[in-house]
């Protein structure tokens, strides 16, 4: 329930701005809503959003609150959310649709009362609104634990099956401005209202001032020898290939974990720093437990977002490795775009997708060819897919029909993900799995948790997959997995 309950002018950011106080002074007397929450926001200039997610977790209370990060530097957009304020954990077998219900009511219950915000009308369709209060979601990859009873203390106490989070503060970037705002209970006194606009304001202030990320410390890294992963794996391609061959599955996308030691606590933030300079076109990303855990990673893969009706998904499935000499590079991605092997790989998914969208609308734009996305370490093919849909649809409806897609299961998806559960003896927790944002509209956007690791103090678990289809090569696909695996472990070790 978006409220505006300033006069109509545009209150621009500045340390000490009268109008910004004389906006928040005049709140409780103007604002008459019976709502359960409120959610007051103010602009700020642009920053740098991982210092400031630094700053907000060093106001909180809790030594180690629960936070939600989530960057892509191409597109300038961020979004941060920090300290849980109200929250809901959903089960099988319908932990969507109970997110969605959750997310749809709490967001009905909330007044947000914003100064006038010059939106730009042509960016509007493309971008986040910053001012709205979001829901933080994610989902486990799997709706059930992996009950194996194998699991390091890594891996726990983990992420919940389905979780949602409105934080006590949001701030979001977009080339729509950067908003703060701060979501309470809705004060029922004066006083009450008094120390949540102080709040407001000392934390305004304090983003303005110069921020920086904390120094990286000095860490060395201790890796397992992987020659038993490597061995075990590609007996896994092997037995996927019988499979394959057999006609019950087309496709299955193996995974492995890797556990890694530092000799001191692994800081989350500075390896983000690193991941979102070296992959500017990924979604990096910080995700917190509040329990000493977090889960960060830089995604090249979008599962879906939805804005004004219109929805992207990306189909993301063929890989081949970079090369340091132009010529060579030039010829892995051109190889990479004729492989028959790898062109299948990727036709699954846009099949898959096509099939899946035309559940909800026939408005479906799929480009013939795929074209290729090169990050620092690896290519992929890549397909982007648009849809138009009406407003009664929720981006976790979307959510819900799509995952797991056959870039992290296979296909069919059934087959694939019991042949999984089957022969996986570790959690896929969040690996792969759907984490994202909602707003009151039902819009938001989702990525996929691949590039990935999930640091508890000292240790981290590194995640990497491939995708198996006939054809496959299984020297070939662990030679992909530790190229992924890099892609945090490089980022780990540079960072640290
Ligand atoms: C499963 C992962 O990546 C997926 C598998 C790909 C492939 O097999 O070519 C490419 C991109 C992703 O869809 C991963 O990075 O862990």
């Amino acid at each position: 329930m978006p409220v505006s309950p300033l006069p109509h002018t545009t209150i621009s950011p500045g340390l000490d701005n009268p109008a910004v106080a004389e906006w928040l002074a005049a709140i409780p007397e103007r604002s008459q809503m019976e709502t359960t929450w409120v959610s007051l926001t103010l602009p700020l200039p642009e920053l740098d959003t991982l210092a400031a997610l630094s700053a907000l977790l060093s106001h909180c209370h809790s030594s180690q609150p629960w936070h939600f990060y989530l960057e892509h530097p191409h597109t300038h957009q961020v979004i941060l959310g920090v300290e849980v304020l109200h929250d809901f954990q959903a089960q099988a077998p319908d932990r969507f649709e109970q997110i969605r219900l959750f997310s749809q009511q709490t967001l009905a219950e909330l007044t947000q009362i914003t100064p006038a915000w010059p939106l730009s009308e042509e960016l509007a369709p493309r971008l986040p609104d910053p001012t709205g209060t979001r829901i933080f979601c994610t989902f486990s990859f799997f709706d059930q634990a992996n009950d194996s009873g194998l699991e390091p203390p890594t891996t726990t106490p983990g992420f919940p099956i389905a979780w949602a989070v409105l934080p006590r503060w949001q701030l979001a970037q977009t080339d729509q401005g950067t908003a703060l705002t701060l979501t309470s209970k809705r004060p029922r006194h004066d006083q009450a209202w008094q120390g949540l606009i102080k709040e407001l304001w000392m934390v305004w202030q304090t983003l303005q001032t110069p921020l920086s990320l904390p120094l990286p410390p000095k860490l060395s890294l201790t890796l397992p020898n992987l020659d038993a992963q490597a061995q075990a794996f590609q007996t896994q391609v092997q037995q996927a290939l019988q499979e394959i061959a057999t006609g019950t599955l087309e496709k299955l996308v193996l995974a492995c974990a890797i556990d890694i030691r530092a000799n001191q606590d692994l800081q989350g933030l500075p390896t983000v720093h690193h991941l979102r300079q070296t992959y500017p076109s990924c979604y990096s990303f910080s995700i917190s437990n509040g329990q000493g855990q977090t889960f960060i990673g830089a995604s090249p893969e979008r599962l879906v977002s939805l804005a004004a009706g219109h929805i992207r998904v990306d189909a993301l499935a063929g890989s081949a490795p970079r090369d340091q000499q132009a010529d060579v590079d030039q010829r892995l991605g051109l190889e990479l775009q004729q492989s028959q092997k790898d062109l299948r790989e990727h036709q699954v998914i846009v099949d898959f997708l096509r099939q899946a969208l035309g559940e909800f609308t026939s408005q479906i734009m799929i480009p013939t060819q795929p074209t290729l996305l090169q990050l620092a370490n690896i290519q992929h093919l890549q397909t982007l897919i648009q849809a138009w849909v009406g407003t009664e649809v929720h981006i976790l409806d979307i959510v819900a029909r799509l995952h797991p897609t056959p870039a992290v299961a296979g296909h069919p998806q059934r087959q694939a993900c019991q042949h999984l559960v089957n022969q996986e003896d570790w959690e896929r927790g969040l690996y792969a799995a759907p984490l994202g944002w909602i707003n009151a509209t039902g819009e938001g956007e989702f990525i996929v948790g691949i590039r990935s690791a999930l640091l508890s103090g000292k240790e981290a678990r590194v995640y990497g997959g491939a995708g198996i289809v006939a054809g496959s090569e299984p020297e070939r696909e662990w030679e992909e997995i530790l190229l992924k695996l890099k892609t945090l472990l490089t980022a780990l070790a540079g960072s640290n």
